[in-house]
Order: structure tokens, then sequence, then C-alpha cells
């Protein structure tokens, strides 16, 4: 199975530096190699690539221990003697960690070897083992070796970039440390970390080098612009994004430390290593994700700390990493007032390594105190909007009902037989997709192609079969997305479904799946005389997935038979009120096309636990772009009601003031969101 590995990163921040000489990925026309180069796919969407029997650490030991093979269990690895070492030519300098240097994922059975980087599969694993012939590929690390001409321009822009201290200009060097916030960032701390500047580009070079100083394999650009008082960085790498990963700082790393500070900039990695000595390395994506493939590099240590940034954003990041470090090992550094990201630490004056002595352990057993929780419960306070969770930008009175969309909850949606349901969850969760929220879609009933179809067409605001010309701009933004579909078609066995899920969550940071619909897995059960009772058991199954994972999870379920001229209830809802019991929130899609004609639709929010505001609002369908987002003039008329009987007010949600709850629907925390100010028009 073919698989697209993906960035996980929100568009905006990959778009590239912008002006009349930037050419290809915002590179000055004289460094981009050619054309935009147009990669021809096996097929179109990022399917999800699941092992074809999931393995367990127990599995994996017991295998090991059958074959003779010695091993030690490591934190997220166990670590083997490597089969594939003498089929390289790439031997270790030392020669010290030639033994044990297999590393194979605990979770997935992936294995790396770090003296000649082969990588595979647990099944190229096994048939190496048995003599089956050599499944591994050489990697270079954790990914496929960039492509020549990803090498060759790679190689061309590190060779145009020259240490800041190099540039004729002393202005054009300050100029640049203001921007970047390095004014208190040494030459001696650039240099270690082989920092560069290219100036066409007016942005700053950090290399990835492959690990035992075996060349250069990647950049990341980063590019500042001033936005007020705020300054909005800009980031393009090279190979794209998804396609290579790497951690910054790893030449730096000896073999000997036994413990780092991980980063998501590698602003504050320089900042953190200049103010402490301590070992540290940056994550290729920021907060966006952990590939799984580069936790054999860190392996090595036997404390983590996690300081991820200063938002509430990045401490749920960094919780969600530690658990696949292992969190005994992690300790994370909590954002707050007097403990910004690191660079800004510096840049304050702050003393580091204290701030690095505050941070809490990540791992705590299944009973806490108080004590343990009351900065979690101040983060809480202290952040009201951002514990909120990500808001929609199309659907503003989603907001003010919902507040948001939030980590480990369970949504359940539900309307009547062919009302747009699944036309309308596309798109709702697009608008959080578009923000940087990765998803993983479900979609049983209807294929993944026609479901990209309606989605691309969401994105593009319009039909796209008018425009075919526009198709690849289109295409790839759309690919850019962090967005996952399970292959999924038909009836599934709840089991092999949420194995799936709960592999998406490892290997690509899934926080949000979307499963339409849930009747889909109900046939397997054998337990047709008793329907209600499996509904109940993978309601269940949801719930305490997406708990577990703290990963939110949107459930399509249909309504049992009702009357066509009466409304839908949270009572509705198929089965017994588990699923309303379960669920966090409860949307229903009501259909009054008889009153209001065939495009209008309303959405009832009926169970919100957040903060208990339901309300019901109009949605608007424009059948070119699928869409039911409310059209700008639009006038929102948001009701916010006591429960499914009565309401309790009727206030303009728009307009006028002390309406119901205003909240700025521009919201300059979150993750970018691309589609906000160019919907009308593709650009690259
Ligand atoms: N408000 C609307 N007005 C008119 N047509 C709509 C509306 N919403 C969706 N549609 C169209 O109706 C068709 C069915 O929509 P969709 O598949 O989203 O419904 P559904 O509720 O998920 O169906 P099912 O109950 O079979 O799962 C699609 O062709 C869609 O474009």
């Amino acid at each position: 199975m073919w698989v697209l590995l993906r960035s996980g990163y929100p568009l905006r921040i990959l778009l590239p530096l912008r002006g009349p000489w930037m050419g290809w990925r915002g590179l000055p026309r004289s460094l981009a190699v050619g054309p935009p180069r147009r990669r021809y796919r096996k097929e179109a969407l990022a399917a999800l690539e699941v092992p074809v029997l999931p393995v367990t650490a127990t599995e994996i030991r017991q295998y090991l221990r059958a074959h003779g093979i010695p091993f030690q269990d490591g934190h997220s690895c166990v670590r083997a003697p490597s089969p594939f070492v003498g089929a390289s030519k790439l031997k270790d300098e030392t020669g010290a960690a030639t033994s044990f240097s297999l590393f194979i994922d605990k979770t997935t059975g992936r294995f790396l070897c770090m003296t000649s980087l082969a990588e595979g599969s647990w099944e190229d694993f096994q048939a190496s083992v048995e003599g089956r012939g050599d499944g591994a590929r050489e990697g270079v690390l954790l990914s496929e070796a960039p492509e020549a001409e990803d090498s060759e321009e790679v190689q061309r822009i590190w060779d145009r970039a020259v240490p800041l201290w190099e540039l004729p200009e002393p202005e054009e060097a300050q100029l640049a440390r203001v921007m970047f916030g390095l004014t208190k960032v040494t030459d001696d701390t650039l240099k270690r970390f082989s920092v560069r500047y290219l100036r066409p580009a007016h942005s700053l070079v950090f290399p990835w080098f492959s690990p035992g100083g075996l060349g250069l394999r990647g950049l990341k650009l980063l590019g500042a612009e001033g936005q007020g008082d705020r300054v909005h960085y800009m980031e393009t790498t090279i190979p794209q994004p998804g396609a290579f990963h790497n951690l910054f700082g790893l030449p730096l790393i000896s073999r000997r430390d036994v413990e780092v500070v991980l980063t998501s900039r590698e602003l504050d990695s320089l900042a953190l290593s200049q103010s402490t000595g301590l070992p540290t390395l940056a994550l290729p994506r920021g907060t966006a994700c952990l590939p799984p493939v580069l936790l054999p590099y860190l392996e090595q240590f036997r404390r983590i700390v996690l300081w991820l940034g200063d938002d509430l954003r990045s401490w749920e990041a960094a919780k969600l990493f530690a658990r696949k470090l292992n969190p005994k090992r992690c300790s994370l550094v909590r954002p707050g007032d007097q403990q910004p990201s690191p660079l800004e630490a510096l840049n304050q004056g702050l003393n580091l390594s204290r701030i690095l002595r505050t941070a809490l352990p990540a791992w705590h057993k299944s009973i806490v105190s108080f004590r343990q929780l009351r900065e979690e419960v101040l983060g809480e306070l202290s952040n009201v909007e951002q514990a909120a969770g990500v808001r929609w930008s199309r659907f503003p009175d989603l907001n003010r009902l919902l507040k948001g969309h939030r980590k480990g909850e369970l949504t359940v949606f539900t309307g009547p037989t062919g009302s747009g349901k699944t036309t309308f969850i596309s798109e709702y969760a697009l608008d959080l997709c578009t923000q940087g929220v990765n998803t993983l879609w479900g979609s049983f009933e209807i294929s993944n192609v026609r479901l990209a179809r309606v989605m691309l067409t969401q994105f593009a605001v319009g039909r796209l079969e008018e425009q075919l010309d526009k198709y690849d701009e289109w295409a790839d933004r759309f690919e850019d997305l962090p967005l996952y579909f399970m292959t999924f078609h038909g009836q599934q066995s709840i089991r092999t479904v949420i194995d799936t899920m709960q592999h998406a969550v490892y290997v690509y940071d899934i926080c949000h799946v979307v499963i339409d619909n849930l009747q889909f897995m109900m046939g397997h059960e054998q337990l047709s005389t008793d329907r209600i009772a499996a509904q109940d058991y993978i309601i269940g199954a949801f719930r305490k997935f997406a708990t577990d994972s703290s990963c939110h999870v949107t459930l399509v379920i249909h309504p049992r038979k009702e009357d066509d001229d009466k409304e839908l209830q949270t009572a509705s809802i198929f089965g017994s009120a588990k699923a309303s019991q379960e669920a966090d929130n409860v949307l229903i899609l009501q259909d009054r096309r008889l009153v209001t004609g065939p495009g209008k639709r309303y959405l009832q929010v009926s169970k919100n636990r957040f903060d208990g505001d339901v309300g019901v609002f109009p949605l608007e369908f424009n059948k070119s772009s699928l869409t039911f987002s409310i059209p700008p003039k639009s006038k929102a008329r948001l009701k916010k009601i006591k429960d499914d009987n009565g309401l309790v007010a009727k206030k303009p949600s728009s307009g006028k003031k002390g309406a119901v709850p205003q909240i700025s629907e521009t919201h300059s925390d979150q993750a970018p969101n691309p589609n906000k100010a160019d919907l009308s028009k593709p650009s690259r």
C-alpha cells in the first residue's frame, strides 16, 4: 500500500515568501531549480498505511527471544544487534554503536538500523531474520533519501547562504538579528549550530545534517515579517515537509549525553543551548507532530524536557509527545507569564536554567491530588480562549455555542437521511483541518475519492469542473493539509477501526477522527438480535478512545425513524440514551425543507458539556460550492435554547450589542487558516 507522508503542518506557515523576485517555493528565481516539479502519485489521497497485522511490544520481545536475538528494552524502542550492518559501507566512525544498533519501534514494529540507516517494517525484519530476502531499504534519516533535485537545491542554497557575521553590511546583519529576535544570541552559538543567512530571501537557513555527520540532507528557511508589534514567521523546507524528517542540532549531541531539551523552533534551541549549555534539539514540524521515525534518535536520553512554546497548544502537544517518548522520562515546561518560549526568555533576561528546573514530570499515576492538577487548572483559567479549543473559521455560530473544538471529546452528529450530514461534516472537519487540526476520515459509506471531491470543492469554494485549469493549484494546496483517510469501505469491525485510529494517532498525531457512520460497525458484531446493545458497545469504545488518546471523535449516527414533519431531538438518535450520555456534544442537522425551501437547513447544538450553551442557527446550502457556511452578507439568526423543547432566548448574533456572547472571529493564537484570507483565489 502506498502512503503519502504528511507534515501535519498548517499551510500558511509553509507559504513562501512572496515578491516579484520570488520563484518556486518563495526562493529567489535564480536559486529555484526550474519550473515546479509535479510528482505523479499512485493515488490521489493520503491513505493510511496500517501494518498488515498490528504488533505489540510483547510480541516483538517474544519473537526476538524465540530466534535467540539478544535485545535491550528501551523507552520507545527495543534495541537489538542489526542484521543490516554488514551490508552497508556506512560504518560507524567509532565502531562503538554497531552492536545493538537496530531500533524497533515498540508500537509499530518499524525498525531503523542506526549504523547502515536501513529501515523497514516489522514484516521486513522478520523476513530478513528468517532468510526470506532482505526487505529493508537503505534510507536516510528515517525517510527516503532526498531526491537528487532536492539535494542539488539544498546544496545550492546552502552555498549561497552566508554566516550572519560575514554579511558585508553591518546594518543588514543587525536588522536580521532584530527581526529574528537574535540580538542576544552570539556569533559563537550561530556558528556551533551552523546557522546561515540567505540574503536574497531575507531568511535564516537552518541545516539538517544526517547522523554521523554524513552530509547535509535538508534545510529549513525562516523568513520574518513585521505585523504591527508582532513578528510573523514563515517557514519553507527542502525537501518538502513530510518527505523528510530530521532533528535540528543532531551533530552537537554526544553519545554520552543523557539529557536533552526538545524545542519546537530552531531559534529556541539556540537560546537554550547558549544560556544553559544543555544538549538541545528542535523538532522539524514544531508542535504539529512528532513523527515516530525520530524516536530512535531520542532513545539514548534518560531525561527529556519538552519546552515547546508559550501557549496552551504547545502544552497540549508536549503532553501528547511525552506519551510517545515514554512519560516516565519526560518533564514539561508549562507555558506562563514567567515561562515564555526559550528565545523570549533569553531576550527578557530570564534565567533559563531556573525555568527548566520548574519542569513538571509528565508521568503521574491513575490517582492524582489537586496539588498535581492545580497548575493545569490555572493554565486553563488563564488561557480561557485557548482552552476552549480551535475555533471554526467558517461557522462563527458554532463558536458561539460550542466555543471551539477540543481534544478528547466525543461529538455525536445526526440528521434525517439524505439531509446533507456527510456534506456538512466534511466542511466542518475541513475548516478545522485547514487550521492545523490533524484529521483522519473514516468514510464507510461513500468512497474516499467522492469524499475528497466534495472536500476539494468546499476547499476551493466553487465548482472545479468548470475551471479544470485551476485543479492543480487547488489540489497542491489541498495536498498540504494534514488530512488522512482510512481505506475501509462498507462494514468493518470496531476493533479494526479503533486499531487503525490508534495507529494514526501515534504515527500522524491525529487530533480529530470523523466516523461516517456508526451503522457500518454494527454488522460485524454478531449481535443483530440486539442492535441497541451493539451500538452502545461501539459508542463506549469510541468514548474510551477519545479520552485515552486525547483525540476528538466526531461520530455520525442515523436517527431512528421519525415523522417527516417533526424535528429531530436528542432522543431521536438511534439506540438507547447511551449515545447522548457519552457524547460531549450532540449536533443535529435539522431539515425543515418543507417550510424553508430546498437549500435551507438548521444546525442544532442540543448538548454541550463544555459550557452548556445550546441553540440553533441556520445553514445556507450553496449547491455549486457544496458549502453550508454562512455567506458573509447573511444575518445569522442564532437562537439560544434551553433544551430540545423550549426556547429561552431569541437573539440576533450579529449587529446588535448584547446579543449572544461576542467572540472575536479572528483568532490570532490559533494556527493560521490559509483559506480565510484568500478563499476566492488560489495562490502559490
Ligand atoms: N441543504 C441541502 N439542500 C439540497 N441538497 C443538499 C443539501 N445538503 C446536501 N445536499 C445534497 O444532498 C445529497 C446528499 O447529501 P449527503 O450525502 O451529505 O447526505 P447524508 O445525510 O449524509 O445522507 P445519508 O443519510 O444517506 O448518509 C448530496 O448530493 C448533497 O450535495
